[in-house]
C-alpha cells in the first residue's frame, strides 16, 4: 500500500496555477493515485471569454485526464473552482469561498506564477512575491493546514554556479520591494530594474528568488517545503509519455526546429541540458507534501528537482536527437527541412541569422506578396529570434545543484512509493525521452495526426529538391555576374573549361589506345 497515496485520501487540497502546465499534471496524478481524496480547490481566473466551469470542463476533457475519468468517474464533483485573480488584493475571492477555503484546506500547492522572462518588474513582483505573501497569510489562518508546498525554480539563484538547497539572501528585502512597487511609477521601475536584478538574466528568476525569501520569512510557523525544478519538459512516463501543452522551455524551440525555422542557435554544445520531466516534478512535489506533513521537519526543506548531477545530458545530445526524430517523424507543412547547428561565437550567430533565418524569411514573404497573400514569415522569424535571445543565457552555461534533500526524501519512501512516485532521474533514458518529447509536441501541442507522416515526408522531399534547384540557380547567377564583371573570374573560367576539355580528350585518347 502506498503511504503517499493513502495520505492524500480524504484530504482537502488547494492548488494555485492548476490550469497551468505543471498544475494539470499535479491534479491528474492526485486523482489517479488518491481517488478517495475529498476535494481539490483550484484558484482560477476567467480567461479568454471562458467561465471557470468551462475552463475546468476543457481540462477534464483533455487527453491528459482520460485515465483519471476511468478510475474516478465523479472527478468533476471533486474539483471546486474558486474565482480568484492573484493580481488582486485578497485575490478577489468571495467571502463565502474564503471561509470554506480557510476552514477546510489541509494541503496547499502553490504553483501559480508568471513564468515570462520579460515581464515588467511590477507584474512579476505582484504575482511571484506579493501573491505568495498573501497566500501564506491566508494559509496561516487555516486551522487544518498540514503542509504548504511552494513551487520555485532551480534558476532562482542562477547567478551562482554551485547552488545548495538553501535560501540565499537578495540585496534588497522583499518587503521593501513590495512596498516600493506601490508608489514607484513605471518609468522609475524600468530604470532600477537592471540594478535590482543584478547578475540575474531576467525579472522571472529575480522575483522567484524574492518569493523564496518571503516563504521563509512568512511561513516560519508552518510546515513548508520549496521545490526547485530546472527546465520542465514533457512527461516521461505518466499518465503517458510525451504530454506537453505549452510552448515554454524547449517545446517552442522543438517546434521551430521541426518546422525548419530554427537553423542555428548560439549554444554551448557540452553544457548540461538540465531538463526534468513534468511527471518527475509532480512525483517529487507529492512526496514532499507527504513528508512535510507527516515528518514535520524542523526547518523549511528545499528540494532540487534537477537531472544534471545524477544523469547528465548535454545540449548537443539533445539537439541531435531532436533533429533525428524530426527527420524520422517529420512535422507537417515544414517551412524548410529540419536542419540546425549550434554556433559558438557572436559573429557566426549573426552570420547564420542573416543567411539562414532572415534571408529565407524575406524571400518567402516576397513570394507570398507576389502571389497575393499576406507576408508573415519575417514576423514569425523576429519572434523566434527574440525568444532565442531570451533563452540563450540558459543554454550557454552549466550549473551544479546539490540534491541531498531530494536523495534523503527518496530514501524515506517505501519501495511501493518509490515505484508509484518515482523521481529517480537516474532511470531516465535521454534518447528515448527526447524522442517521446518531440512526438508529444507533434501530437499534443501541434495536434498533428500520425496518419499525416507520409505526406509530411513527401513535403520534405519536395523542399529538398527546391533547395537543390535554388542552390544551383543561385550559383549560376553569381557565376554569370562574376564572369561579366571580373577579368580574374573570366581567367578562372577559361582555365576550368580548358582543364576539363584536356581531361576529357586525355580520357578519349587513352580509351581509343586500349581499343
Ligand atoms: C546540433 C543540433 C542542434 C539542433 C538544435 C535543436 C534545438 C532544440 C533544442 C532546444 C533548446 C531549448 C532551450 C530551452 C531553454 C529553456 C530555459 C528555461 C529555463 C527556466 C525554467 C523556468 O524556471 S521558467 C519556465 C519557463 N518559462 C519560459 O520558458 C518562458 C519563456 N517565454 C517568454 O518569456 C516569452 O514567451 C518570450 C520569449 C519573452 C516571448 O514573448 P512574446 O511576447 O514575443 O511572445 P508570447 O509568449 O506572448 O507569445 C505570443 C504568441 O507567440 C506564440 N509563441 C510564443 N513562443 C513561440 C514559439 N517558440 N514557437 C511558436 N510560437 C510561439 C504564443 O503562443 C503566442 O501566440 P498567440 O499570440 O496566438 O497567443
Ligand atoms: N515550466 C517550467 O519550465 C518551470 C516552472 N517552474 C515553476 O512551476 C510553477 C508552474 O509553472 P508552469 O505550470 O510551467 O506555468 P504555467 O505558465 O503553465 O502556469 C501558470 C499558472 O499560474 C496561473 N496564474 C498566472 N497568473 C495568475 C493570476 N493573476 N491569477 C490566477 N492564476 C494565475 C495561470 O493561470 P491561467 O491559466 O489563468 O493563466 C496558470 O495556471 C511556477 O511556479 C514556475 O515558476 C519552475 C521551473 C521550471
Amino acid at each position: 500500500m502506498s503511504m503517499i497515496a493513502a495520505f492524500y485520501g480524504g484530504k482537502s487540497i488547494l492548488i494555485t496555477g492548476a490550469t497551468g502546465f505543471l498544475g494539470k499534471v499535479l491534479m491528474e496524478k492526485l486523482f489517479r493515485t488518491s481517488p478517495d481524496l475529498k476535494i481539490i480547490y483550484i484558484l482560477v481566473r476567467p480567461k479568454a471569454g471562458q467561465t471557470l466551469q468551462q475552463r475546468v470542463f476543457q481540462i477534464l476533457n483533455s487527453k491528459l485526464f482520460e485515465k483519471v475519468k476511468e478510475i474516478c468517474p465523479n472527478v468533476h464533483e471533486k474539483i471546486r473552482p474558486i474565482s480568484a485573480d492573484l493580481n488582486q488584493h485578497d485575490f478577489g475571492i468571495s467571502k463565502e469561498d474564503l471561509e470554506e477555503l480557510l476552514s477546510s484546506t489541509n494541503i496547499v500547492f502553490h504553483c501559480a506564477a508568471t513564468v515570462r522572462f520579460d515581464d515588467h518588474l511590477r507584474h512579476a513582483v505582484q504575482l511571484n512575491v506579493t501573491a505568495t505573501q498573501q497566500l501564506l497569510s491566508m494559509a496561516s489562518q487555516m486551522p487544518k493546514l498540514e503542509a504548504f508546498i511552494h513551487l520555485s525554480t532551480a534558476f532562482s539563484n542562477c547567478n551562482l554556479k554551485h547552488i545548495d538547497e538553501v535560501i540565499y539572501p537578495c540585496s534588497v528585502e522583499p518587503k521593501k520591494i513590495i512596498d516600493s512597487m506601490e508608489w514607484l511609477d513605471d518609468a522609475i521601475i524600468d530604470e532600477i530594474t537592471p540594478k535590482l536584478i543584478g547578475d540575474r538574466p531576467n525579472t522571472y528568476t529575480y522575483t522567484k528568488a524574492l518569493g523564496e525569501i518571503v516563504v521563509q520569512q512568512e511561513g516560519a510557523n508552518m510546515n513548508i517545503a520549496i521545490i526547485r525544478p530546472s527546465i520542465v519538459g514533457a512527461t516521461w512516463q505518466e499518465p503517458f509519455p510525451g504530454w506537453v501543452d505549452n510552448l515554454n522551455g524547449p517545446s517552442g524551440l522543438i517546434i521551430a526546429t521541426g518546422k525548419g525555422f530554427l537553423r542555428a542557435i548560439k549554444a554551448t554544445p557540452m553544457a548540461i541540458a538540465d531538463l526534468i520531466p513534468a511527471d518527475t516534478v509532480v512525483n517529487l512535489t507529492l512526496a514532499a507534501g507527504w513528508y512535510t506533513a507527516v515528518h514535520r521537519p524542523k526547518s523549511t526543506l528545499i528540494y532540487h528537482c534537477t537531472s544534471g548531477n545524477l544523469n547528465p545530458c548535454n545540449w548537443l545530445k539533445m539537439g541531435l536527437q531532436v533533429l533525428a526524430t524530426c527527420e524520422k517523424v517529420p512535422f507537417e507543412k515544414a517551412f524548410r527541412r529540419p536542419k540546425a547547428d549550434f554556433t559558438t561565437t557572436r559573429f557566426t550567430t549573426h552570420y547564420w541569422n542573416a543567411v539562414s533565418h532572415r534571408a529565407p524569411a524575406i524571400i518567402y514573404d516576397i513570394y507570398l506578396r507576389l502571389t497575393g497573400r499576406k507576408p508573415r514569415v519575417m514576423k514569425l522569424m523576429n519572434r523566434l529570434l527574440r525568444t532565442i535571445s531570451m533563452l540563450e543565457y540558459f543554454i550557454n552555461r552549466s550549473w551544479e545543484w546539490s540534491t541531498h534533500n531530494t536523495e534523503m526524501l527518496m530514501s524515506m519512501l517505501s519501495p511501493e512509493d518509490q515505484r508509484m512516485f518515482n523521481f529517480d532521474v537516474r532511470q531516465l533514458n535521454w534518447l528515448e525521452y527526447i524522442e517521446n518529447y518531440v512526438l508529444g509536441v507533434k501530437k499534443y501541442l501541434l495536434k498533428e495526426d500520425m496518419a499525416g507522416v507520409p505526406e509530411a515526408r513527401q513535403h520534405l522531399r519536395r523542399l529538398r529538391n527546391i533547395h537543390y534547384l535554388f542552390n544551383i540557380a543561385l550559383f549560376l547567377i553569381i557565376w554569370r555576374l562574376l564572369i561579366a564583371r571580373w577579368q580574374m573570374a573570366r581567367n578562372v573560367w577559361v582555365f576550368i573549361v580548358s582543364f576539363c576539355s584536356k581531361f576529357l580528350s586525355y580520357f578519349r585518347a587513352s580509351s581509343t589506345l586500349k581499343l
